[in-house]
C-alpha cells in the first residue's frame, strides 16, 4: 500500500524513532585498539544469529517521494526512488549534503511521513503494519541521543537488547563477542560517560546491534573513529553479514569506507538516485579519468588555463614547472593533450591513476572532488 500524508504530522517530520527500533547518536575521537584491514569475506567465526528469516529481500522501497514546503519554497527531498535490498547484504547510501539520504532513512524508518510511495521491511509493509515492520530495525542515526552514560558498556547493550524484545540472557555471548571485537571488553564495566569519544562511537554501535536486529540503518559509524578502530567496525560489521544474515545500510562520506565495505552502492543526487551497482560495475563503467603530468613547461599561467578548463585537483610545484592532476573524461582527455601540444609543454612525466569511488561520485553528481 502507499503511504498517507494525512495520519502522522503536518510537516511529515514524525515524533520519536520506529517502534521497535532505536536511534543513537553518532560521536567522535580516538581509541586504541587491535585491528587488520577489512576485506569483504574477512570474518572469523561467530556464535549468536540475527532476527533473520529467510527473507530474500530486507527492505523494498517503491516510488518514495518527499516534497518539504509549498509553491516556489518547495523542496523535493526525495523524488520517486525505488530499491530493493539484499538480506544479508551492505549497501552504501551517498549522496552529497542535500541529496535526501537523511530523508529517504527517516521516510524507510517511519520518522518522516512521505508523500507517495510504498516501504516493505522483509516483506512487511511499514505503514500497514509498523510495529511488526520494525521490530528487527534498529538505526544509529546522527545527532539524535544515544546510550545511557551513567551505565556501565554492558549494561547499555543489555538495556538495548531487553527495549527490543531479547531476554539479554539469552544473547549474553553476543555481547561478548562485539565488546571483544570492538575493543571495548577492558571497559565493559565502565560507565559510558567515562570513555573517549571513539568508545562512545563504538558503544552506540554495539548497542545498536546488542539486540539481534536483522536490518539496521548506520549514519556515519566510522565518523572520527582512528583508522584502526574503524576497520575493526568494518570488520565486526562484515563478519555479521556474512554469518548472521545482517543487512545494513550504511550512509557515509568516507568513500574509502564504503569502497571497502558495502556490496553495492546507492548514489543519490537532488532527491533521485543516480547509480545503484555493486562498487567494481561503478568504476568499470565509468568514464572518468585521473592522469597526472609534470613538465618543466608547465609554468603559472598554463597551469592556471588548464586548471579554468579540467577538474584539476592537486598541483604541485617543482624544482622546474608544475605537476599537474586533473580529472576528466575521454573527450576531455583528449582535449587535455591538444592544449599542452599548443602550448608547447614537453611532457616528461604522464601517469594514469585508476578511478576510485569518489571519482564516480564526482561524475554523477555536481561535487567537486576534494584535493589530494
Ligand atoms: N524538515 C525539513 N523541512 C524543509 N526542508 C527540508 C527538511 N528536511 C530536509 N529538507 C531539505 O530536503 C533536502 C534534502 O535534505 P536531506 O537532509 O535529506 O539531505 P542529505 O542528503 O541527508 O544531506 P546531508 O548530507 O547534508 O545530511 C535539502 O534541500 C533539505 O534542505
Amino acid at each position: 500500500m502507499t503511504a498517507r500524508d494525512n495520519d502522522r504530522s503536518t510537516n511529515g517530520e514524525v515524533a520519536g524513532p520506529p517502534p521497535g527500533g532505536r536511534v543513537t547518536v553518532e560521536s567522535a575521537g580516538r581509541s586504541p585498539t587491535d585491528a587488520a584491514p577489512v576485506t569483504k569475506g574477512d570474518v572469523s567465526a561467530g556464535t549468536v544469529t540475527a532476527k533473520a528469516d529467510g527473507c530474500d529481500v530486507a527492505v523494498s522501497v517503491t516510488g518514495l517521494r518527499k516534497r518539504f514546503g509549498d509553491g516556489t519554497a518547495a523542496v523535493t527531498a526525495v523524488d520517486d526512488v525505488s530499491f530493493e535490498i539484499e538480506t544479508g547484504s551492505i549497501v552504501g547510501l551517498l549522496g552529497p549534503n542535500g541529496a535526501g539520504k537523511t530523508t529517504l532513512i527517516k521516510s524507510i524508518l517511519g520518522m518522516v511521513l512521505p508523500d507517495a510511495g510504498a516501504v516493505r521491511i522483509r516483506g512487511i509493509d511499514v505503514y500497514d503494519r509498523p510495529r511488526e515492520a520494525y521490530a528487527s530495525v534498529d538505526a544509529m542515526l546522527e545527532g539524535a541521543r544515544n546510550d545511557y552514560w551513567r551505565l556501565t558498556v554492558r549494561e547499555n547493550l543489555r538495556y538495548f537488547a531487553t527495549i527490543s524484545g531479547v531476554d539479554p540472557d539469552s544473547v549474553s555471548d553476543r555481547h561478548d563477542r562485539l565488546l571483544t571485537q570492538l575493543g571495548l571488553e577492558a571497559k565493559a564495566d565502565v560507565p559510558v560517560r567515562e570513555l573517549s569519544r571513539g568508545m562512545k562511537q563504538k558503544v552506540s554501535l554495539a548497542s545498536v546491534l546488542a539486540g539481534g536486529a536483522a536490518v539496521v540503518f548506520l549514519d556515519e559509524p566510522t565518523l572520527g573513529l582512528d583508522i584502526e578502530s574503524s576497520r575493526t567496525l568494518q570488520r565486526e560489521l562484515r563478519r555479521l553479514v556474512e554469518e548472521e544474515d545482517l543487512t545494513v545500510i550504511l550512509s557515509s562520506h568516507d568513500m574509502d569506507v564504503v569502497e571497502t565495505v558495502c556490496d553495492r552502492v546507492l548514489i543519490m543526487s537532488d532527491g533521485a538516485v543516480v547509480a545503484d551497482d555493486t562498487v567494481a560495475a561503478l568504476l568499470d563503467g565509468t568514464d572518468r579519468h585521473r592522469v597526472q603530468i609534470a613538465s618543466r613547461d608547465l609554468d603559472a599561467a598554463i597551469v592556471s588555463r588548464l586548471e579554468g578548463r579540467f577538474d584539476a585537483i592537486h598541483v604541485e610545484p617543482r624544482d622546474r614547472g608544475n605537476l599537474i592532476e586533473v580529472t576528466t573524461d575521454s573527450d576531455g582527455l583528449y582535449e587535455l593533450l591538444d592544449t599542452l601540444r599548443a602550448a608547447d609543454v614537453t611532457l616528461e612525466r604522464v601517469r594514469t591513476i585508476e578511478p576510485d569511488l569518489e571519482d564516480v561520485f564526482v561524475d554523477l553528481t555536481t561535487v567537486e572532488r576534494r584535493g589530494r
